[in-house]
């Protein structure tokens, strides 16, 4: 018998997968791990951030994982709700996903607080609300209604939390408010977990109330239900674990991403206007610091410069013209290094 070593010929689609995956792990070493949203809503507009940040890479086909070209940085495709738990535990040492699943993942593990997760920059897309809601033609109309009653969603521990909170407020009170003749009786409001179309449980006969995502209200609507409090207002966020492997990229990447998200809020306003309305023109646009001014050939004139809103543009457009200035300009900011 011969004593080379031999391999198992592997079937086609591994010969070509296990070599990737191999690889690129076996490079993790020394980079620093950036969660990112796999799929789903935050998604699409992380790529576009991290595409402004000239973050480069390439994710072979079904694979997780992917090693950034022009920094020691690999990227991990992860269920956003996943996130929080690998960069609470250090694995992981930054991430974006919706503040709703850092707070879930909080309320889920005392004490992370202090000592897992530090939020580093709202990235100001993903709005949404996580709200407590009842069926709009039914009795209950305020969260108290609900306690000892069946509440059915994603976010169990967030409304553990919520609930308990409520069922101790409500220590020795009947949750219509009168006092308990009997003394104290806590009421213990049941909590269910199911993992997506929550708002069908209410009609299904599952839940009283049910606590779930809102961000244009049309799905809650189409079920028949309405919002009656919030339990946690969200955006995606930029995280970072509490003591990443290289601080120093973490605040890099962080500046990157913050001149990212600030070019695609603001727009550079330029135009022309008689000094003597300056004072005038500089309450429309005041700059984020202070405008620039630039003196013109003309002595009456000057040039103005300065970042305005994106959202503000069109008033700051209307009114400028009509207090006389002149050869407005609007351009798109392609990025910035902003404090
Ligand atoms: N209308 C919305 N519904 C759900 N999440 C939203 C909404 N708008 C913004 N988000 C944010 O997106 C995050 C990810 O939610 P999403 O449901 O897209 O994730 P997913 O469960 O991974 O995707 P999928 O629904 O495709 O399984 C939420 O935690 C939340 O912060
Ligand atoms: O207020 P709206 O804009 O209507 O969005 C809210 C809905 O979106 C989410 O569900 P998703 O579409 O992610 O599906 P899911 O029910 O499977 O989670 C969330 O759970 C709500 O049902």
């Amino acid at each position: 018998m011969s004593s080379e070593t031999t391999f198992p010929v592997l079937p086609r689609r591994f010969s070509r997968s296990l070599p990737t995956l191999t690889s690129t792990l076996a490079s993790l070493n020394d980079r620093l791990l950036f969660a990112v949203p796999k799929k789903g809503r935050l998604h699409t507009q992380c790529l576009d951030l991290l595409s402004g940040s000239d973050i480069q890479f390439h994710r072979h086909n079904r694979l997780d994982i992917a090693l950034v070209k022009n920094l020691p940085l690999a990227l991990v495709f992860l269920p956003a709700a996943d996130i929080p738990t690998f960069v609470g535990e250090g694995r992981v040492d930054l991430g974006i996903t919706g503040r709703d699943t850092v707070a879930e993942h909080d309320a889920k593990t005392p004490g992370s607080e202090t000592t897992g997760i530090e939020e580093l920059l709202d990235l100001e897309f993903g709005k949404c609300d996580l709200q407590v809601q009842v069926p709009e033609k039914g009795e209950i109309q305020t969260p108290e209604q609900l306690v000892g009653r069946n509440i059915v969603t994603s976010f169990t521990a967030l409304s553990e939390k919520y609930f308990r909170e409520l069922e101790d407020s409500q220590d020795g009170k009947e949750s219509n408010g009168e006092v308990n003749g009997d003394g104290p009786r806590k009421l213990r409001t049941n909590i269910k977990f199911v993992g997506g179309s929550v708002e069908a449980a209410c009609a299904l006969g599952v839940a009283d109330g049910i606590v779930d995502l809102v961000e244009s209200g049309e799905t809650m609507r189409a079920a028949g239900l309405k919002a009656i409090a919030t339990v946690v207002s969200s955006t995606a966020v930029l995280i970072s674990s509490k003591h990443p492997s290289d601080p120093s990229l973490v605040r890099l990447i962080a500046a990157r991403i913050r001149g990212v998200i600030t070019a695609q809020k603001y727009v550079l306003c330029t135009y022309n206007v008689e000094r003597a309305s300056l004072p005038k023109a500089t309450t429309i646009t005041p700059g984020r610091r202070a405008p620039t001014v630039t003196n013109l050939q003309d002595e009456k004139w000057v040039a103005v410069q300065a970042m305005v809103e994106r959202k503000r543009i069109a008033q700051a457009m209307d009114q400028l013209s009509e207090m006389g200035a002149t050869d407005i300009i609007v351009t798109k900011i392609e990025n910035t290094r902003t404090v």
